[in-house]
């Protein structure tokens, strides 16, 4: 395939078809001349080959790349890829041609992807500094398409210098003369950096004699005291085209052939009211056709956000019109892609100011771009997708600053491979400082012309109505629009309906301040069932009140209107619910003792395993001692948290912390886990249920405190969706309470419950044998972290006692701690004993009697056991120290084991029994840890 001639960039054009005198002739002949003025018209004729000319001329079309060497006039046709709807070049520009032959076609059909274009567009922070421009060169050099066309914004901070002159100007502030300097200096320096030799003399001599009419055209406009807006376009343009020139220069550099491309040349659009412009597709085609007769180029450098009227007067693209550019450029020559450089890495699945772990997307759909540019997502104008969704262009958001991100893609809809609903929601947005407007009354219903009033009375106040909803029964319509309009709205329709009002056909016009929407995008939430039931699940689990709700049947967008101060706490509920795992738990330590601390240990170990295989997501927001207390936003490294507990530490605050934990709705789902044995902090329970947190815990102080007290906490838990467990309460890890409960609730009986559920004292009577003392034996278990925090509370038999309580109530029964008979192990002489030490150094001296007791029990064949009863059939419960046959089960036990016997009416002639280690760290932690799983199953996480 031959190559096609290549231009280098032009000269320097003073008097080219934008020049200043151009301008001014171009204002006079601006209705007259249906076509580019004269200058242009003389131009192009100069550039236009003459059937000579042509000859020697590779005849390629511009979009395609399909190319014939043929001579000019003798049988020409271009063939064009499939699918992609070029016109025949050759028979718009050159003499028409007989149809291209069957095998031409067949050889031309599979051209390779790469011989198409590639369109980029570099914004000013790309083009800031000489090594930036430096910088986009090497990037273009770097991609291997074939035909390339880079547009370029003017160099950061020229388009308002630019503005500024003019503003200057027109108000006769003679200092737009030195701010003139300042932009020629920025441009020379930039220049002199990037080139040299005679590239650099040739641009500098187009600056200087740019700058020289630029003086011209200000001072004029510093003496009518006014710029037209094309005088001013013309002006601020000249950012682009010197930032064009620069570029093309830099590649050109590197021996690559590249043209630069002043796209008024060949942009041509209508202005179409409040600030936009349309693109005349047609004549721009065409005009782009003729401009690559003329300056048939591989590489071309186009100057981004200006172009020019049908009538050839300067104009620009407006509001990100360099993005424009490139997206109607892209659309002409229909590029094989737009890439957008940018300083972000792609689009967010969130605005990562206010949610930290937004994602970059890696592919949006064109209307799921569409939608997140609405919302503010700083993404691309709409209208910037517009010309490439025409013909499926992708457009790929891109970081020059890091240019190892793969960026985002904006595309036809990619295939949903495995139909997750979190693939469904692409990103979610936000807009603050609305106000909803609600109109009310009987009236409204089955009148037509009620919502064309109420929207006709909205326009002619010049708002903007950002949502609207009304429900089926048509007694209400609310629509959202911005605070700064809503006193205007509000009395335009007051004094509408004033009549309406009065006669009670309305019954209100009501204002509601201070709200935001949250959107949900996302073009695959059409035909899922379950995206607005996990949306509105995710904010109700985050305690957020929807005051309206408005989705299309499009469903691109499901928009909620909320409270303004909870919107973030919305939007990142929300997004931790389609984006983080499945189920996203923030999790309180509460007492980081020996259960809390192996608690710790076992999430630290255990928490990459749950995130791969059950999608949960346990982040430890903080840990509060008796002492000290950490917090942390997003989730404490579980390898430091000792550390940190030490060095980051703040004094201890329970409500803090609790509200630390209840105020983060960065994640919806929230778990208190109590590892203290402390009554207070167990008093705290029903307050924290009653805010939405969950709890858990293996202290048994709630449960086993006052009747009244733990009937109030599990009506209000039963009542409400939050979630309380305590397996390890009763037997540790041991499955005790999910046991019961699983009887209970498949309308068993239970008769009486019977064991040993003291681990502590279980693990005295297994191992006080021999010569061992009971003392000894009783330091034994503390050591081994049986017993609790002060051991006394197990040789007093009240933990037990606490035990066969919570069961007890678990049963039904309605007792309280004081309704148990206990025989205590603590001799009288020992429980007054300030503390555990004090109680554990006086003890030896009654390791004596415990030995004549043991030894009695021996003679008989028989061991001593601490038992614990709950009676259901007599609502009783005991707790003592019983005799027990050598061949007992009760017997048998070793270590710390527990042993507990369900005799209920299923569960008759033999117990049902759980026996195990009932004591000890790692079991109790890991029951603790099976509860949070529990709740996160509870929570929708998969089993
Ligand atoms: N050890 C076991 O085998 C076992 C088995 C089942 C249940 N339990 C229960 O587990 C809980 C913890 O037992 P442990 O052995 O880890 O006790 P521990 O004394 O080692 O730990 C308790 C921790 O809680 C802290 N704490 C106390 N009051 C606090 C408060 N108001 N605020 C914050 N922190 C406070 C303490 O400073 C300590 O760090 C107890 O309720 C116990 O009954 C223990
Ligand atoms: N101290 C208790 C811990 C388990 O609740 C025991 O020994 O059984
Ligand atoms: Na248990």
């Amino acid at each position: 395939m031959s190559r096609p001639n290549v231009t280098t960039p032009s000269p320097p054009n003073p008097t080219g078809p934008f020049s200043l005198a151009r301008l001014a002739v171009m204002r006079s002949l601006a209705v007259a001349s249906p076509h580019p003025g004269a200058a242009f018209a003389a131009r192009r004729r100069r550039l236009h080959p003459s059937a000579a000319d042509r000859d020697s001329i590779s005849q390629r079309c511009w979009r395609c790349e399909k190319t014939r060497d043929r001579s000019f006039g003798s049988s020409l046709r271009v063939s064009h890829l499939p699918g992609t709807l070029h016109r025949d070049v050759s028979k718009n520009l050159l003499t028409p041609t007989a149809a291209v032959s069957v095998e031409e076609a067949e050889a031309t059909a599979d051209l390779p992807k790469g011989d198409m274009w590639s369109v980029h567009k570099f914004g000013g922070t790309c083009m800031g500094t000489s090594q930036r421009i430096q910088n986009v060169a090497d990037i273009v050099l770097r991609d291997l398409s074939e035909r390339k066309l880079v547009v370029v914004s003017a160099m950061s901070k020229v388009t308002d210098m630019m503005y500024n002159l003019v503003n200057k100007a027109q108000s006769r502030d003679d200092s737009y003369i030195t701010a003139l300097d300042e932009v020629f200096e920025k441009h020379m320096e930039a220049a002199k950096d990037l080139l040299a030799g005679e590239d650099l003399a040739r641009f500098l001599s187009q600056l200087h004699a740019d700058i020289s009419n630029l003086k011209a055209m200000l001072r004029a406009i510093y003496i009518a005291g006014h710029a037209t807006e094309s005088f001013s376009d013309f002006v601020v343009g000249h950012g682009e085209l010197w930032s064009a020139q620069m570029l093309s220069y830099a590649i050109k550099k590197s021996g690559t052939p590249c043209s630069w491309m002043d796209t008024r040349e060949v942009l041509v659009v209508n202005p179409s009211g409040s600030n936009q412009v349309d693109p005349d597709y047609l004549e721009s085609e065409k005009r782009l056709e003729q401009w690559f007769v003329r300056r048939p180029a591989e590489t071309i450098i186009a100057t981004g956000f200006i172009a020019s009227t049908p009538d050839n007067i300067p104009t620009t693209l407006k509001r990100d019109g360099s993005d424009f550019s490139a997206a109607i450029i892209g659309s002409l020559v229909k590029a094989r892609q737009v890439t957008i450089w940018t300083d972000v890495d792609g689009v967010f699945s969130a605005d990562p100011r206010k949610v930290s772990e937004a994602v970059i997307l890696s592919t949006l759909s064109y209307q799921e771009a569409w939608e997140m540019s609405y919302f503010g997502a700083n993404v691309l104008h709409p209208r910037t997708i517009i010309p490439v969704m025409k013909y499926n262009i992708p457009i790929v958001i891109r970081n020059i600053f890091n240019t190892s991100a793969p960026g985002t893609m904006i595309c036809q809809q990619p295939a949903n491979e495995n139909g997750d609903l979190d693939a469904c929601v692409k990103a979610f947005a936000t807009i603050d400082k609305l106000a909803l407007v609600n109109v009310e009354g009987t009236g409204m219903a089955g009148v037509p012309g009620t919502a064309s009033a109420i929207f006709g009375t909205v326009k002619d106040v010049g708002a903007n109505v950002i949502m609207i909803s009304q429900a089926s029964s048509e007694h209400s319509i609310c629509f959202a629009v911005p605070e700064k309009e809503v006193a205007s709205v509000s009395a335009a329709l007051h004094a509408r309906f004033r009549e309406a009002l009065a006669a009670g056909r309305l019954s209100k016009v009501e204002v509601i301040h201070n709200c935001s929407i949250l959107a949900a995008v996302g073009l695959r939430m059409a035909s899922t069932p379950g995206v607005s039931a996990t949306l509105f699940d995710a904010l109700a689990k985050a305690n957020i009140n929807v005051r309206a709700i408005s989705q299309g049947c499009s469903e691109y967008n499901i928009t909620v209107v909320l409270k303004q101060e909870d919107c973030v706490r919305a939007l990142r509920a929300a997004h931790s619910r389609f984006f983080l795992s499945k189920t996203t738990l923030a999790v309180g330590i509460v007492g980081p003792g020996l259960i809390g601390r192996t608690l710790l240990n076992q999430l630290k170990d255990q928490a990459a395993v749950l995130k791969e295989n059950l999608n949960i997501d346990l982040r430890v927001m903080g840990i509060t001692g008796s002492r000290t207390m950490v917090l942390s936003d997003i989730g404490i490294d579980l390898t430091q948290w000792k550390e940190k507990l030490q060095t980051e530490a703040e004094t201890a605050d329970l409500d803090k912390f609790v509200h630390h934990l209840s105020e983060n709705h960065f994640f919806p789902n929230r778990v208190l886990v109590d590892c203290t044995a402390d009554t207070s902090v167990a008093s705290h329970y029903y307050d924290w249920l009653k805010k939405g947190i969950h709890v858990i815990t293996p202290n048994k102080k709630a449960n086993s405190g006052p009747l009244d007290r733990y009937l109030k906490l599990r009506t209000l838990q039963r009542a409400s969706y939050t979630h309380y467990f305590y397996e390890a309460t009763v037997g540790a890890g041991l499955p005790i309470i999910s046991t019961l409960r699983g009887l209970l609730e498949t309308g068993d009986k239970i008769l009486r419950i019977e064991g040993i559920f003291s681990g502590t004292l279980s693990y005295i009577f297994n191992n006080f044998e021999g010569a061992r003392t009971f003392s000894d034996v009783v330091a034994e278990a503390k050591e081994a972290g049986y017993t609790e925090p002060d051991p006394r509370d197990d040789l007093s038999g009240t933990d037990v006692a606490r035990k066969v309580i919570i069961l007890a109530r678990e049963s039904g029964l309605r007792l309280e701690l004081s309704d148990i008979p206990v025989r205590s192990l603590v001799p009288e002489a020992l429980r007054s004993c300030a503390s555990a030490d004090e109680y554990m150094q006086k003890l030896p001296s009654f390791d004596q009697d415990w030995a004549s007791e043991r030894n009695d029990a021996e003679a008989a064949g028989e061991v001593l056991r601490y038992v614990g009863v709950v009676d259901v059939i007599n609502k009783k419960g005991q707790v003592e120290l019983r005799r027990y046959k050598r061949d007992h089960p009760f017997a048998q036990l070793s270590g710390s084991d527990n042993i507990i016997a369900f005799t209920t009416s299923r569960y008759k002639e033999q117990p049902l029994i759980v026996r195990g280690p009932g004591a000890g760290a790692e079991v109790t932690a890991g029951g603790v840890f099976s509860d949070i799983l529990r709740l996160a199953s509870y929570l929708g996480a998969p089993s």
